[in-house]
């Protein structure tokens, strides 16, 4: 069924396991994600960025979110797995209320890039409307380095918990992503992978509350090797390590947002096939290893959040 994103996370958020948000802007994703979810019987949050929307919408976002709650509602009304979406990095009000109109379950307001009382008053602004709408919140407490808020912020900027209390009492969000040392991307770490586990487990304390980790792909090298095999080039990649993450889920994170991670299945599979099949231009055909790799890793973090059997 088509759900609500908040049901997901607070069933997660008491029995102490995440639900991975998969990232998607096309069909193959979404439905490489979803074949995963039955396999491991496992709730699923699909989860699409401003960019993503655009790029459905051909340029018209309120066409792209409508196109995607279209998708996703037909594959979950037709399942027994709970299936919501979410908008991700929501940062333009257009984009959001396009995103509450269109259908969606729940959206992130990310107002982390500016000083906390004007990130509080655009926070409570959405979830006045949205949850008149009956759609939940997600906000955001800190920076990430990298690519973030479509600017490169060079270091990030950590959570601080005692504000991560006053934020979320003000706001009343309904679940929080504090920045604890991730970015987004396959370039995550210059040195060893290392996250603030002492602030998360502060956060946790304090708010109670279902908490998001961003920018928590692994980088698989399996996928990175395979890639490399065919050309691709992701020297210096590096992500979230499995015992990392799995350190998070056990200190209360409940949403693990992943999109590289995907990506990077994808264009392995897609190089390799291309390179193996070259009279091969049917494209339910020239997918279908990309596909195929994008369940796998979708399966194996299912399990490995685990959210496995939990739908
Ligand atoms: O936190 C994450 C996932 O981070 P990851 O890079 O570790 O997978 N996300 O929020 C996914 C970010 C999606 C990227 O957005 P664009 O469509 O604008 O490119
Ligand atoms: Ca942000
Ligand atoms: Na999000
Ligand atoms: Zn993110």
């Amino acid at each position: 069924p088509y759900v609500n994103t908040k049901d997901i996370l607070e069933k997660a958020n008491k029995e102490y396991y995440a639900v991975a948000a998969f990232n998607i802007n096309n069909l193959e994703f979404l439905q490489a994600i979803v074949e995963g979810g039955i396999e491991k019987k496992s709730p699923l949050i699909i989860e699409t960025s401003e960019g993503a929307m655009k790029y459905a919408g051909m340029g018209d976002p309120l066409r792209g979110a409508s196109l995607f709650v279209k998708m996703v509602r037909e594959f979950a009304d037709s399942l027994d797995i709970p299936i919501a979406l979410h908008l991700d990095h929501g940062k333009n009000f257009k984009y959001i209320i396009s995103a509450i109109k269109a259908g969606y379950s729940s959206v992130m307001i990310d107002a982390s890039d500016k000083p906390l009382e004007e990130n509080i008053k655009t926070t409570k602004d959405i979830v006045r409307i949205a949850h008149a709408a009956g759609v939940s919140v997600e906000a955001e407490l800190g920076k990430l380095a990298g690519i973030e808020d479509n600017v490169a912020s060079s270091e990030s900027v950590l959570v601080n918990p005692d504000e991560a209390k006053y934020f979320v009492e003000e706001t009343q969000v309904d679940f929080l992503a504090p920045a604890i040392g991730t970015s987004h991307g396959a370039f995550k770490f210059k040195g060893e992978a290392k996250l603030d586990f002492d602030r998360l487990k502060k956060v946790k304390e304090l708010t109670k509350m279902p908490l998001v980790l961003h920018g928590a792909s692994s980088v698989v090298q399996e996928m990175v090797e395979i890639a490399e095999n065919y050309g691709a080039d992701f020297g210096g990649s590096k992500g979230v390590p499995s015992d990392i993450l799995k350190e998070t889920v056990r200190l209360g994170i409940n949403k693990v947002n992943t999109d590289t991670d995907l990506r990077m299945a994808f264009v392995a599979g897609l190089r390799e096939f291309l390179h193996n099949n070259p009279k091969e231009f049917d494209p339910r055909k020239y997918m279908d290893t990309a596909k195929a790799y994008v369940k796998k890793v979708v399966s194996d973090r299912l399990e490995l959040l685990g959210s496995a059997n939990k739908a």
